[in-house]
């Protein structure tokens, strides 16, 4: 039996115990409570028709929530969740200052360390300035940290510091555990790849960096330099350019500002974009928008065949959920699913953390070692994972 729950967060989790599953944000909050059930597409199936199938027989307004990895050949996770309070807003505003992390001995392994990925990016630069007949534009690269402490990382507490930025969504999503010990997936992602609700779509792409600063001014500083910034522009228009032409063959009307805006996190500056449009036809589920747009090069580049192939030959890990799109969808075929970065898998006792930068002509490999760890800083900081320092080789201290 489905049961929709509404009531104060405090009593859900009191009697529920904490969600297995959520998404938090100043605009919506999604908790779904007590068993998940997987969903498996029948084999050749497509995304939207395993979730369609399973409305066939269950409440409208239950939800589906899962993630797509990364390789859109791999296999999704998907749960059916039949206990669910969504709200159209953070259910428990959070206090103003996030609970600190407990205090934990971390051991830290960069992988790749940060030579490496600088070669990796110079890599790519280098086969970018080679082609002259259609030539790579844009390539996504990342890096990860894993970070492992005694005790098991606490999911709940791990997902409530994230949730106090409120310019994110921040984000838990139990995975396949096939090993045993229970994984999930965590994070804090700034970037909605695509929301739906009844004949109209949001998508809202980032790309083009810069670390936040303390000090005020070169805050400041920071973010007008980004805005001038012609490389970030470029990196920022391919992504903008990419999901126009996807949607627009399913789009009645379809909206995009004049020029790109500056959007902050708590640690981060990027150039945003808000597409907006009226689908030609409103029964077009989420999912299989979502699906059709993933991965846009936020995530991996373009052409988008060439950058994948590239990404698997510079990236020494499959990055399995990481840069996938991560989300909900109801019966109604409303949802949201988001890029899912500024995240963590999460096992027992071990953070995998993920950052990835775009790479286009005029980037600078030790410019995006830096921007790659800035982007790490959110989960470090929920984490408690202190600060690691990274030198440009010949930089003084
Ligand atoms: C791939 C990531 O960020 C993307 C989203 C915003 C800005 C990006 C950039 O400026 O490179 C990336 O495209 C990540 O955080 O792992």
């Amino acid at each position: 039996m489905i049961t929709q729950i509404e009531k104060p967060e405090a009593s859900l989790a009191a009697t529920f115990g904490e969600p297995r599953a959520a998404f938090r944000s100043r605009q919506e909050t999604i908790e779904a409570f007590g068993p998940l059930q997987p969903v498996v597409p029948e084999p050749g199936a497509d995304l939207a028709g395993a979730v369609a199938a399973v409305f066939e027989e269950m409440d409208p307004d239950s939800v589906i929530a899962g993630a797509l990895p990364f390789d859109t050949g791999a296999a999704a996770c998907l749960w059916y969740a039949p206990r669910v309070h969504r709200s159209g807003k953070m259910i428990a505003p959070p206090p103003a200052k996030a609970d600190p992390p407990r205090s934990e001995r971390w051991r830290l392994r960069p992988d790749p360390d940060a030579p490496l990925y600088a070669r990796a990016v110079e890599r790519a630069l280098a086969l970018m300035a080679a082609d002259a007949i259609d030539p790579l534009r844009k390539v996504v690269l990342s890096r990860s940290l894993v970070a492992e402490t005694d005790r098991p990382i606490d999911l709940a507490g791990l997902l409530s510091r994230l949730s106090h930025d409120p310019a994110v969504t921040a984000f838990l999503m139990p995975l396949p555990s096939p090993e045993g010990t229970p994984r999930a997936l965590v994070g804090a992602t700034p970037e909605r790849l695509l929301t739906k609700r009844d004949g109209t779509i949001l998508s809202h792409p980032l790309a083009g960096s810069a670390r936040r600063a303390k000090d005020l001014g070169a805050d400041a500083a920071a973010a007008a330099a980004l805005s001038r910034s012609a490389k970030d522009r470029h990196e920022h228009a391919i992504v903008v350019e990419f999901i126009l032409d996807t949607l627009a063959p399913h789009c009645r009307r379809l909206w995009r500002p004049e020029g790109a805006a500056l959007v902050s996190t708590a640690t981060m500056w990027h150039l945003g974009t808000r597409i907006m449009g009226e689908l030609k036809d409103a029964e077009t589920p989420a999912i299989a928008l979502a699906a059709l747009l993933h991965p846009t090069p936020a995530v991996c580049g373009l052409p988008r065949t060439r950058a994948s192939r590239l990404i698997g030959e510079l990236e020494p890990y499959d990055r399995g959920f990481y840069a996938g799109t991560v989300g909900w969808c109801d019966g109604r075929g409303d949802g949201s699913w988001h890029v899912t970065i500024r995240c963590a898998e999460i096992a027992g006792c071990t953070a995998r953390l993920y950052a990835g930068a775009g790479i286009v002509e005029g980037s600078d490999p030790w410019g995006e070692v830096d921007e790659t760890a800035a982007k790490f800083g959110a989960m470090m900081a929920a984490l408690g994972i202190p600060p690691v320092a990274e030198k440009r080789p010949g930089a003084r201290s």
